[in-house]
C-alpha cells in the first residue's frame, strides 16, 4: 500500500516519518532522486544520487511523480515499485502538499495523511528552534493554513503532531488499520 505523510514545512514530517518506519512492519520510506553531489556529512541513503543522465533517462521514461530543478540540480520523486501496489509491501512518501496532489491524481488508491501543528506559535517555535531564518519563518507559518486545508481537501486523514510519541501511535494504528482491511477485501 501507499501512504502519504504531508503538512506544512517545519510541521515534523521527517521526524515522525523516521519513527514510523522504525514500529510499522514491512514499511519503507521512499527515497527521492537527485543529481546534486552529496554532502560530506550526508548519508548514502539521503537521496538515490544518480547523474544527469540516468536522471534524464528516467525522466524519459516517466519514472516520476514529479520532479524539478533547483540550482542546477534536479530532484524527483520515483514513482512506487509496483509490489507497493499490493497488501504485503507498504511505501511512506514524506512529502509537501503539492507533492501530495500529484499524488493523489496519479495514485488514486494512495492514503493521504496530513500532519498539521498545534497552533500557528508552536510550528514558528519549531522552525525557530531548527534555526530556519526569521522571514522565512513568518511565510512558511502565513503558508501552512492553506496548505492544510488544500490537504484535507484530498480526502487526506488529519493527524495533529503535539506530542510525538502520541500521534507516532495514532498514525501507526491507522496504517495498521488500512493494511489490515487491505487483506481482508483485496
Ligand atoms: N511533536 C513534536 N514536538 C516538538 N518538536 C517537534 C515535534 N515534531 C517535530 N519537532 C521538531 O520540529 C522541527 C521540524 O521538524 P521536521 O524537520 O521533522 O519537519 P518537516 O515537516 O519534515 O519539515 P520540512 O518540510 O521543512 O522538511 C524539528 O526541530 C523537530 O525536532
Amino acid at each position: 500500500m501507499i501512504f502519504v505523510l504531508c503538512g506544512p514545512g517545519g510541521v515534523g514530517k521527517g521526524t515522525v516519518a523516521g519513527r514510523l518506519i522504525e514500529c510499522v512492519e514491512n514499511l519503507s520510506l521512499s527515497r527521492s532522486w537527485t543529481t546534486r553531489t552529496r554532502r560530506e556529512n550526508e548519508s548514502a541513503s539521503a537521496y538515490v544520487f544518480v547523474d544527469e543522465e540516468s536522471f534524464l533517462s528516467k525522466v524519459a521514461d516517466h519514472g516520476f511523480i514529479e520532479y524539478a530543478r533547483f540550482l542546477d540540480n534536479f530532484y524527483g520523486t520515483p514513482l512506487p515499485e509496483e509490489r507497493f501496489f499490493g497488501c504485503e509491501s507498504h511505501l511512506l512518501l514524506e512529502i509537501d502538499v503539492q507533492g501530495a496532489k500529484q499524488i493523489r491524481e496519479l495514485i488514486a488508491s494512495a492514503k493521504i495523511m496530513v500532519l498539521t501543528p498545534p497552533s500557528d506559535s508552536e510550528l514558528e517555535r519549531r522552525l525557530r528552534v531548527r534555526g530556519d531564518d526569521q522571514g522565512h519563518i513568518a511565510a512558511r507559518v502565513a503558508l501552512a493554513n492553506s496548505e492544510i486545508e488544500s490537504a484535507l481537501a484530498l480526502g487526506g486523514q488529519r493527524f495533529i503532531n503535539d506530542d510525538l510519541e502520541a500521534v507516532v501511535a495514532e498514525i501507526a494504528g491507522f496504517i495498521e488499520t488500512c493494511i489490515g482491511d487491505c487483506h481482508d477485501h483485496p
